[in-house]
C-alpha cells in the first residue's frame, strides 16, 4: 500500500500530519508513505508548483493524500507557476475526472449548521462534480480590445465523451443510494450546458431505476439552503460543483469537515487509484497558528481506505471515531470550539 503524501501550503501540512497519523495508528499492511512538494513550497525549492519528481512519486503510488496548495504570496506569479497549478496539474495528468465530495450531517452537530437544525439533520448527499473540464481547464488569457480595455477570458467547454463518463458514474452511485440524481447546469443560457444535460438524459433510459431531475445552478444554490435533504445524488460541471461544495459545507457545519475523493480509470492491484483532499483550501488567515480543523483530511483518508484499498471496515472505523469525537463535543474554531487541530487529532485517535 504505496501513498504519495503531499502537504502542500498554509494549513496542508498541519492537517495531513493528523491524516496521517490516523493511518499510521491503523496496522495497516505494508503500509509506506512517502513525501513530495506541490505548491507554493514547491516553487520555492524547485521552481515549479508541480514538479517532475513530484508527478513520478504520484504515478508510483497507490494513492495520493493531498493537503491544500495556495499562498497569497505566489498570487502575483505567471498562472502556470501559481500554486493551485499543482492541483490542477495532478488532476489533469493523472486523469482524476470524477471528485465525489459526501456532505452528511453528523448526529448532534445539527446547531452547527447554518441552517435551522430541523433542516439541516435530514442532509445525505453526495455531489459528484466533473474534474477534468469545463473554465478551469479551457484556453483563458487576456486582451486588449479596439477602445483600448482589457478583457480577460476564459473558454468553457465539455465534449461529450467528457459528459457521458461523468454521469455514467453518477448514476451508478446514485444506483447504491437512494436513486434520485439532480443534473446542474445552466442549460437557459449556455450551450456547454444544453450539451450536458441533452448527454444526461441520452444516458437516462439505461437507469431506470433512477430519478433524474434537472436544476438550473442559481435554483440548485437556493434548495441547497431552502431543503438540502431533497438532494441525494448531484452531478453537475467543474466550476458549479466546486461553488455547491463549499456552500454545502456550511450546510453540515464547516468546511473543516467535508473530505474528498478524486477518481479516474487506473485500477492498483488495490482498487482504484485515487487523490484524496479535503474540499476546503490552504486557508492563509488561520495557517501556522494550530487552529485548522483536521477532520476533513482524516475522512479522506477514510475514502482512501475506501476506494483506493478496498478496506471498508477501516475507513468505517476512521468516519466512526471522527463522529464519536464530534458528538462528545470536541470542536475547533471552526465549529465555536476550543480544540486546536493536534487536540482533534488525538480525539479522533483515541476514539478508533
Ligand atoms: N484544493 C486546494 O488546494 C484548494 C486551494 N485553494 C487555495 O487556498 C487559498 C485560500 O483560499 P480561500 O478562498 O481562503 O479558501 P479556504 O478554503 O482556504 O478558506 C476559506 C475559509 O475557511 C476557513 N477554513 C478552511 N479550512 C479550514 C479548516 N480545516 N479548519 C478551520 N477553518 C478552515 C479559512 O480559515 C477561511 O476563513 C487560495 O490560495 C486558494 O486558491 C482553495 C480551495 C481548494
Ligand atoms: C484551487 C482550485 C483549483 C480548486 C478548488 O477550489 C477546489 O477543488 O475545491
Ligand atoms: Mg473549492
Amino acid at each position: 500500500m504505496k501513498i504519495a503524501v503531499f502537504p502542500g501550503d498554509g494549513i496542508g501540512p498541519e492537517v495531513t500530519h493528523e491524516a496521517v497519523r490516523v493511518l499510521q495508528a491503523l496496522d495497516l499492511p505494508g503500509l509506506t508513505l512517502f513525501e513530495g512538494d506541490v505548491g507554493g513550497i514547491a516553487y520555492r525549492r524547485h521552481g515549479h508548483p508541480l514538479p517532475p519528481e513530484t508527478l513520478e512519486m504520484a504515478r508510483a503510488a497507490d494513492a495520493v493524500l493531498f493537503g491544500a496548495v495556495g499562498d497569497p504570496s505566489c498570487d502575483g506569479l505567471e498562472r502556470h507557476l501559481r500554486p493551485e497549478q499543482a492541483i490542477l496539474g495532478l488532476r489533469a495528468e493523472l486523469g482524476l475526472f470524477a471528485n465525489l465530495r459526501p456532505a452528511t450531517t453528523f448526529p448532534g452537530l445539527e446547531g452547527m449548521s447554518a441552517l435551522r437544525p430541523e433542516i439541516a439533520a435530514a442532509i445525505d448527499l453526495l455531489i459528484v462534480r466533473e474534474l477534468n473540464g469545463d473554465v478551469y481547464f479551457g484556453d483563458k488569457g487576456t486582451r486588449t480590445l479596439d477602445d483600448g480595455q482589457r478583457q480577460g477570458w476564459d473558454m468553457m467547454a465539455y465534449a461529450e465523451g467528457e459528459v457521458r463518463r461523468i454521469a455514467h458514474l453518477a448514476f451508478r452511485a446514485a444506483q447504491g443510494r437512494k436513486r434520485r440524481l439532480v443534473s446542474v447546469d445552466k442549460a437557459n443560457v449556455l450551450e456547454t450546458s444544453q450539451l450536458w444535460r441533452d448527454v444526461v438524459n441520452e444516458l437516462a433510459p439505461e437507469y431506470p431505476g433512477v430519478t433524474l431531475e434537472h436544476m438550473y445552478v442559481d435554483n440548485a444554490a437556493m434548495q441547497l439552503v431552502r431543503e438540502p435533504g431533497r438532494f441525494d445524488v448531484i452531478v453537475t460541471g467543474n466550476l458549479f460543483g466546486d461553488i455547491l461544495s463549499d456552500q454545502a459545507s456550511m450546510c453540515v457545519g464547516s468546511i473543516g469537515l467535508l473530505a474528498s475523493a478524486s477518481l479516474g480509470e487506473r485500477e492498483t492491484a488495490f482498487g482504484t487509484f485515487g487523490l484524496y483532499e479535503p474540499i476546503h483550501g490552504s486557508a492563509p488567515d488561520i495557517a501556522g497558528q494550530g487552529r485548522a480543523n483536521p477532520m476533513a483530511t482524516i475522512l479522506s483518508a477514510a475514502m482512501m481506505l475506501r476506494h483506493s484499498f478496498g478496506r471498508e471496515a477501516d475507513a468505517a472505523r476512521i468516519e466512526s471515531a471522527v463522529a464519536r469525537a464530534l458528538a462528545d463535543g470536541v470542536r475547533g474554531g471552526d465549529l465555536g470550539g476550543e480544540a486546536g487541530t493536534a487536540a482533534i487529532g488525538d480525539a479522533v485517535l483515541e476514539r478508533l
